[in-house]
């Protein structure tokens, strides 16, 4: 069920094909999301008649329509001509044809490439159902010239529209070849034929990441302005890159340049646009209305539930180590240990160790120094003077902080006055940071809220009662007892937090949430034989493992997931009797794609 947090009704590509895989983790096919995504395409093509007919009047009116020689077909009574690449973008095309079948008088589709060409199973299953449609007839196109050949053999039947399945999110690099004729083709019929074109998904040659205003937007936020999408016009964001602190003007000048960094001659100009799932939007930019003419969004029966839960989506957008990555290049964590206790730093340690990272850490005061190192000969200890960490360590730990990527704080730390008011002091030198545990204390909240570091660089992972004292320096109330907050409540609470210290927050439980700002997910992975001690030592050490390689949203949304998911793997092994390092095991396991047999929370 929702919460009263509405998932963000403006994504971007890249966030779709996130969500898309979590979709597909929670057992949709790609096939159904194929069929979902061409039967909607197929839809929508009467809303090519309505603008063919608002072009046809443009045309009209500005001059004599000399070349206009088919905008007198309406698209149903018309053949149509669908140009599909070998990518699933074409797979989409085929199903958009298959649905069209019983709309449209004909189709001609044209495959850029032959049937063995084609790249994914979906895409192959569709075409070899198209052949079955007596209605469409198939072309395998080769070359540039049978391109030519074949299209001029066809165009007196009266093209009444042109539908573009030739690339997808899935295109990179360099637009040349058949491809490129096929996009100037298109191109060429729309301006002389006056032929309306549809595009599946994104106008073929465009790239999701030349589309700024996704991007822009936060920046303006940040900025304390409060914009629309909208107002991204292009004077608009001249004035604001002139007005605004030296800091964000290169991002928004690097924001503006990728929108010019393509040539708009390489790309198809629609005059429709049907993307999938939820809206798109781009900036209010003329150079963008020019390419996806109008925009209609097609629902794809996505669940609701693949953008609020963690899964495997999120998990296949961490930063994954390069074949020729050196020492160091995946990651360093260092543990700040308090004093009391060596387990909890130990195991924080060893589990952000089976995240992938080449290096951690652990700062712990003599009197925990031989103990930790006896866990685990992997760790790198260092040993801080005294028996608990306190001020003089502090210039030694603040090197310590500034050669490692991400700290984790708090596991074992003790409740030690001097330590915490020394610990708090090293907050400003926290580049990323993981706070759990004991840390999560008043001194540590005043010390995180002022802190000048970017909100995306701070974690805090409380488990109820520690989300309490959270609440309670923001001058928040909050029920005793878990079970007696509302839960849309409760996310508010959790995001005013996260506003509030500047740092997202991961409240532990049966249902883990994870609030940013300004969203609330859930992960549903882990079960009750986790509530056991030391399980949240080990969260805080995945977190903290991921956190030195990838943004923090994303660090603490797989964090939970994979912790869940090693805690579940674990359970099946050992069910009730399943202890911390049982967890830390299964990490590796938790990062394949194998199922989790185990019982999880949901039966
Ligand atoms: N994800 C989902 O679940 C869903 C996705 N859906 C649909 O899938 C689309 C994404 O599909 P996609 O990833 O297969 O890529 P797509 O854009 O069709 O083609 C790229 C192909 O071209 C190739 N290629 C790339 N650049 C090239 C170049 N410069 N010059 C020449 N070739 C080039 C590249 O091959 P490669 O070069 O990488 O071997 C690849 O094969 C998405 O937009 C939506 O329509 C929907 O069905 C809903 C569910
Ligand atoms: N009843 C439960 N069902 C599912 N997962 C749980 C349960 N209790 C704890 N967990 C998971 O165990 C991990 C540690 O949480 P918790 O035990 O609350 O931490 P702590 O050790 O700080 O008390 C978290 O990933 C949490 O999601
Ligand atoms: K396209």
């Amino acid at each position: 069920m929702w919460g009263v947090i509405m998932r963000q009704e403006v994504i971007t590509y890249e966030e779709l094909k996130v969500i898309e895989k979590n979709a597909i983790g929670l057992g949709m096919s790609s096939l159904m999301l194929m069929e979902n995504a061409g039967a909607g395409v197929a839809a929508s093509i009467e809303c090519l008649n309505k603008l063919k007919t608002n072009r046809k009047n443009n045309h009209k009116n500005k001059k004599n329509n000399k070349t206009g020689a088919d905008s007198n077909h309406d698209v149903f009574n018309s053949p149509v001509l669908i140009l599909a690449g070998l990518g699933n973008n074409g797979g989409d095309a085929f199903v958009t044809a298959r649905h069209l079948e019983k709309k449209v008088v004909s189709s001609f589709v044209f495959l850029l490439g032959t049937e063995d060409q084609i790249k994914t199973h979906e895409s192959q299953v569709n075409f070899k159902l198209l052949k079955h449609s007596e209605k469409v007839h198939i072309f395998e196109i080769k070359s540039e010239s049978e391109l030519v050949n074949v299209y001029d053999s066809l165009k007196d039947a009266g093209i009444g529209a042109i539908i573009d399945g030739i690339f997808g999110t899935g295109f990179s690099g360099e637009l040349k070849g058949l491809e490129k004729a096929a996009i100037e083709l298109i191109n060429s019929e729309r301006k002389t034929r006056n032929i309306p074109v549809l595009s599946i998904d994104i106008p073929s040659g465009m790239r999701p990441d030349q589309i700024p205003g996704l991007t822009v937007l936060p920046i303006v936020s940040s900025a304390g302005s409060s914009m629309s999408l909208s107002d991204l016009s292009p004077d608009f964001l001249s004035d604001l890159s002139s007005n605004l602190s030296q800091e964000l003007s290169p991002l928004l000048s690097s924001a503006i340049s990728s929108v010019s960094s393509f040539n708009p001659e390489s790309v198809v100009k629609a005059d429709l646009t049907v993307t999938f799932h939820k809206s798109r939007d781009c900036p209010n930019l003329k150079i963008l209305d020019d390419i996806f003419g109008e925009i209609v969004i097609a629902p794809i029966g996505i669940p609701e539930a693949a953008e609020k839960y963690v899964g495997s989506g999120d998990i296949s957008s961490l930063y994954k180590r390069s074949v020729n990555s050196k020492k160091g290049d995946s990651g360093k964590v260092l543990v700040i240990a308090g004093g009391p206790f060596s387990g909890a730093p130990a195991l924080s340690g060893m589990a952000a160790f089976g995240t992938g990272v080449d290096i951690v850490t652990i700062a712990a005061p003599e009197s925990i120094y031989e103990s930790i190192s006896s866990y685990a000969p992997e760790l790198i200890i260092k040993k801080l003077s005294g028996e608990f960490f306190n001020e003089q360590n502090i210039p030694f730990v603040t090197r310590l902080i500034q050669s490692h990527d991400a700290v984790v704080i708090g596991p074992g730390f003790g409740k030690n006055k001097e330590s915490i008011q020394a610990a708090a002091k090293l907050v400003p030198y926290f580049k990323k940071a993981v706070i759990d545990a004991d840390a999560l204390v008043p001194e540590m909240f005043e010390a995180i809220e002022q802190s000048e570091n970017d909100y995306a660089d701070y974690i805090i992972t409380p488990h109820y009662h520690e989300l309490m004292r959270a609440a309670a320096y923001c001058g928040i109330d909050l029920s005793e007892n878990r079970d007696e907050e509302d839960i849309f409540a409760l996310e508010d609470i959790l995001m005013d937090i996260s506003e509030r210290l500047g740092a997202m927050v991961l409240l532990k439980g049966q249902e883990d949430m994870i609030a940013s700002f300004d969203e609330v997910r859930y992960n549903s992975t882990g079960n009750a034989a986790m509530s056991v001690g030391g399980t949240g030592d080990v969260l805080a050490g995945i977190v903290g493992g991921l956190l030195a390689k990838n943004k923090a949203e994303l660090a603490t949304l797989c964090g939970a997931y994979i912790c869940g998911k090693a805690g579940d793997a674990a359970y099946t092994e050992v069910g009730d009797s399943l202890i911390p390092t049982d967890v830390i095991d299964k990490i590796p396991f938790a990062f394949s794609n194998g199922t989790v047999k185990g019982r999880s929370r949901k039966e």
